[in-house]
C-alpha cells in the first residue's frame, strides 16, 4: 500500500518549513517574512509506530480562496484538485501561538473539510517569551482536534507530534463537518472566541517588536537605518573579503605555476593553466564576496526586518506603480533573479507580477558580483573617502543603479504593457527574532555549494569550450601576432567587434560576452582565459585584475560596469520567465529591452567618461 500523505497547511509565517525541516530531515528554505514557500515539496516522514508517510509543505495562505498563484497550489492539494496529485490522508495545520486569533480562523475553514486533522500549537516558545498562556488541551476539546504544542526550531513537541500523526492515521476519519460555503466573518467571530477562551494569560504584547518599529517604520529613521544597513552590506563586501580572496588567488596562482613547471609545454598545460585555472579560478576568487553578501541577506530575511524594508519602500513602489509587496523578490534577486521571479508567485495582481518578473533581472544578482568585482579591483584605487572605501562606494553606486534602473524600468512598464491598477500594500509583519546560527549556517553553505556547482559545471564546461575555440586552428608559422587572434575565437571576437566598437569594447570583450550568455560569471572567466592565452608563460604571476588594468582604458572599463547594470546575459532567467508566465513571448520581451538598455547605458557612459578624461 502506498505510504499516506499528510500535508501542512496553514497561515504564512507560521513555521510550516521548520517544521518540515526538522520532521524530514530537508533543508528547505525558512525565512521570517511570508511567502517564503511558493511551491509545494515532499518528504519522508517516518511515524514512530515504524510506519512511513509522505509529508508536504505548501505555501502558506490566510484561506481556501486564494488570491495569488501560490496560494492556488495548497488550495488544489488540500482539496485534491490537482490532476495526478494523489488525494491527501491528514491534514497538520500549523498555527502561530503568538497570534491565535488570526491562524484558528484557518483552522476552522480546514476542519470544515472534514479531513483527519491536527493542530500544531507552534511557537509556543515566543508565546512564553511574550508572557502569554495557551491551553492546548482546551483547545483540543473545543476544536475536537489533537493539538500539539511545539517550536519546530528546537525540536520540542515532535515526538508529541509525529504520535498524534501516526495515530490519526490509524484512526477512521471524522465525517465531513455539516455546513459548506463558509462565512468568513462567522468564522473570524468564531476564532476570536477560542482564541480569547483558551488563553489563560494575555502576554505583553510584543513589547520590543513595537520599540524597534518606532525606529524602523519611523518616517525618518527608517529610510536612513535602511539605507545604512544596505550601505554597509557594500562596504562589508569589499572590506571582509580582500584576506581570503587573497588566499584563493594565491592558491589559483601556486596552481597554474605548478603545472607550468610540472608539465611539458603542450595542449594539455594549456588546457589546464589557461582553461581551468586561468577561467574557473578568475570566479572562484569571488566566493568570499558572494558568501558576505549572502550572509547579509539571510540576517535581514531571518530577523524579520525585509518586510519593513518593504513597507518602507511602498510609496517609493507606489510612485512607479508597484506595490510594497513586489519589494521581497526584488530583495531576493539581489541574490539570484530566478528565486526572486518564482517569489513572484505571492503577488495577487497579475499586472504587477509580471512586471515585477521582467524588472527582477535589473537587481544585481550575485552572479554579478564576480564582474563588477574585477573590475572595480583594476580600476577604481582602494583609497579612502571619508570613512567610507571608494571601492564599496562605486559598487553600492552600481546596485543603486541597478535599483533606480528597475523603477524606471517598472514606471515606463506600469504605463505601457503591463497598466493596470496596483493594489494597495497588505502584508502582515513578522516578529522580530535573532536570526538562528544553524539557519544562517545552512543557507551560506547551500549558497557555497550551489556556486561551487557552478564553477566545476557551466562555468567549467563553458572555460573549456571558448579554451578550445581560443587555441584552435593553430596559426601558420610567420603569424606575428598572438595566436588566438588566428583562432575561432579570434575570429568571432573580430566579427562582432564592429557591433560592440562604438560602445567601447574591445575584441576580447566581444568576445566573452559570447560564452557569457550562459550565467552572467562566464564572462569573467572568459576574460581569464583569453588573457591567459595571450600572455607568455611567466605571467602566472599576475591575476586577472593586473592584466585588466593593463589592456582596458578606464572609459572601457566603466561602459563594461554599464553594461552589466543591464545585461541580459543569463539563460537560466530567460528560461525560469519563460516558465512562469507561460510563453516565449515575455522572455523575448526582456532580453530585448534589457540588451537595448545594456548597449544605451554602456555607450552613454563610453562617449561621457571619454569626453571628460
Ligand atoms: N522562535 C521560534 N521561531 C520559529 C518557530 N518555528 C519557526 N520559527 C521561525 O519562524 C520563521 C518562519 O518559519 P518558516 O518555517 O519559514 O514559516 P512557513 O510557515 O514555512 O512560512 P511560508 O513558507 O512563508 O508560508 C523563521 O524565521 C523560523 O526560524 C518556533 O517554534 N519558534
Ligand atoms: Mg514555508
Amino acid at each position: 500500500m502506498a505510504n499516506p500523505v499528510v500535508a501542512l497547511v496553514g497561515n504564512p509565517n507560521a513555521g510550516k518549513t521548520s517544521l518540515f525541516n526538522a520532521l524530514t530531515g530537508s533543508r528547505q528554505k525558512v525565512g521570517n517574512y511570508p511567502g517564503v514557500t511558493v511551491e509545494r515539496k515532499a518528504g519522508r516522514l517516518a511515524l514512530p509506530d515504524g510506519r512511513n508517510a509522505e509529508l508536504i509543505d505548501l505555501p502558506g495562505t490566510y484561506s481556501l480562496t486564494p488570491r495569488s498563484p501560490d496560494e492556488a497550489v495548497t488550495r488544489d492539494v488540500v482539496m485534491g484538485t490537482l490532476p495526478g496529485e494523489k488525494r491527501i490522508d491528514a491534514i497538520v495545520a500549523v498555527i502561530d501561538a503568538t497570534n491565535l486569533r488570526n491562524h484558528l480562523r484557518f483552522v476552522l475553514e480546514l476542519r470544515r473539510l472534514g479531513l483527519p486533522m491536527i493542530v500544531a500549537l507552534n511557537m509556543v516558545d515566543l508565546a512564553e517569551r511574550d508572557g502569554t498562556r495557551i491551553d492546548a488541551d482546551q483547545l483540543a476539546v473545543i476544536l475536537g482536534v489533537p493539538v500539539v504544542a511545539t517550536v519546530a526550531v528546537r525540536r520540542r513537541g515532535l515526538e508529541t507530534l509525529g504520535e498524534a500523526i501516526a495515530a490519526t492515521l490509524r484512526g477512521t476519519p471524522a465525517a465531513p463537518a455539516a455546513s459548506s460555503g463558509a462565512d468568513i466573518r462567522l468564522l473570524q467571530r468564531e476564532a476570536r472566541v477560542i482564541a480569547d477562551t483558551v488563553t489563560l494569560a494575555q502576554g505583553a504584547q510584543r513589547r520590543w517588536s513595537a520599540r524597534i518599529d518606532a525606529v524602523a517604520l519611523h518616517p525618518l529613521w527608517g529610510p536612513l537605518l535602511l539605507a545604512g544597513l544596505l550601505f554597509a552590506m557594500f562596504q562589508g563586501v569589499f572590506a571582509w573579503a580582500e584576506a581570503p580572496m587573497q588566499w584563493i588567488e594565491s592558491l589559483v596562482m601556486a596552481g597554474q605555476s605548478a603545472t607550468t613547471a610540472a608539465l611539458p609545454d603542450g595542449l594539455l598545460r594549456s588546457l589546464i593553466v589557461d582553461g581551468v585555472l586561468g577561467g574557473v579560478g578568475a570566479v572562484v576568487v569571488f566566493l568570499p564576496q558572494i558568501l558576505i553578501l549572502f550572509f547579509f541577506i539571510l540576517c535581514l530575511e531571518q530577523s524579520g526586518y525585509m518586510v519593513r524594508a518593504a513597507f518602507l519602500m511602498d510609496k517609493l513602489m507606489a510612485s512607479v506603480g508597484l506595490n510594497g509587496r513586489a519589494f521581497i523578490p526584488l530583495i531576493s534577486s539581489f541574490a539570484c533573479a530566478i528565486p526572486g521571479i518564482m517569489a513572484a508567485r505571492t503577488i495577487d495582481s497579475p499586472k504587477d507580477r509580471l512586471t515585477t518578473i521582467l524588472i527582477a533581472p535589473l537587481m544585481t544578482c550575485s552572479a554579478r558580483l564576480p564582474v563588477y568585482a574585477v573590475v572595480i579591483g583594476a580600476f577604481i584605487p582602494a583609497r579612502q573617502v571619508g570613512i567610507f572605501g571608494l571601492q564599496g562606494l562605486v559598487l553600492f553606486a552600481l546596485y543603486v543603479a541597478g535599483v533606480v534602473g528597475a523603477l524606471v524600468a517598472a514606471w515606463a512598464l506600469r504605463h505601457t504593457v503591463t497598466k493596470g491598477p496596483s493594489p494597495t500594500f497588505l502584508m502582515e509583519m513578522p516578529k522580530y527574532q535573532w536570526p538562528a546560527p544553524r539557519d544562517i549556517g545552512i543557507g551560506l553553505y547551500q549558497r557555497a555549494m550551489a556556486f561551487v556547482a557552478r564553477a566545476g559545471g557551466i562555468i567549467l564546461v563553458s572555460t573549456i569550450a571558448l579554451w578550445a575555440l581560443a587555441t584552435w586552428p593553430k596559426p601558420p608559422a610567420d603569424w606575428d601576432r598572438p595566436a588566438i587572434e588566428y583562432s575561432y575565437a579570434g575570429r568571432i571576437g573580430l566579427a562582432l567587434e564592429p557591433l560592440f566598437a562604438p560602445i567601447g569594447f574591445n575584441k576580447e570583450i566581444a568576445l566573452a560576452l559570447v560564452p557569457g550568455m550562459a550565467a552572467r560569471e562566464v564572462a569573467v572567466s572568459a576574460l581569464g582565459t583569453v588573457y591567459s592565452l595571450q600572455g607568455t608563460d611567466a605571467d602566472h604571476s599576475e591575476g586577472l585584475i593586473e592584466k585588466l588594468r593593463g589592456q582596458w582604458e578606464l572609459p572601457t572599463a566603466l561602459a563594461f560596469l554599464a553594461w552589466f547594470v543591464f545585461a541580459p546575459q543569463c539563460i537560466s532567467t530567460l528560461a525560469v520567465t519563460r516558465r512562469e508566465t507561460g510563453g516565449w513571448a515575455w522572455p523575448t520581451f526582456m532580453f530585448t529591452y534589457l540588451f537595448a538598455a545594456a548597449y544605451v547605458a554602456a555607450g552613454v557612459t563610453y562617449w561621457t567618461a571619454k569626453a571628460l578624461l
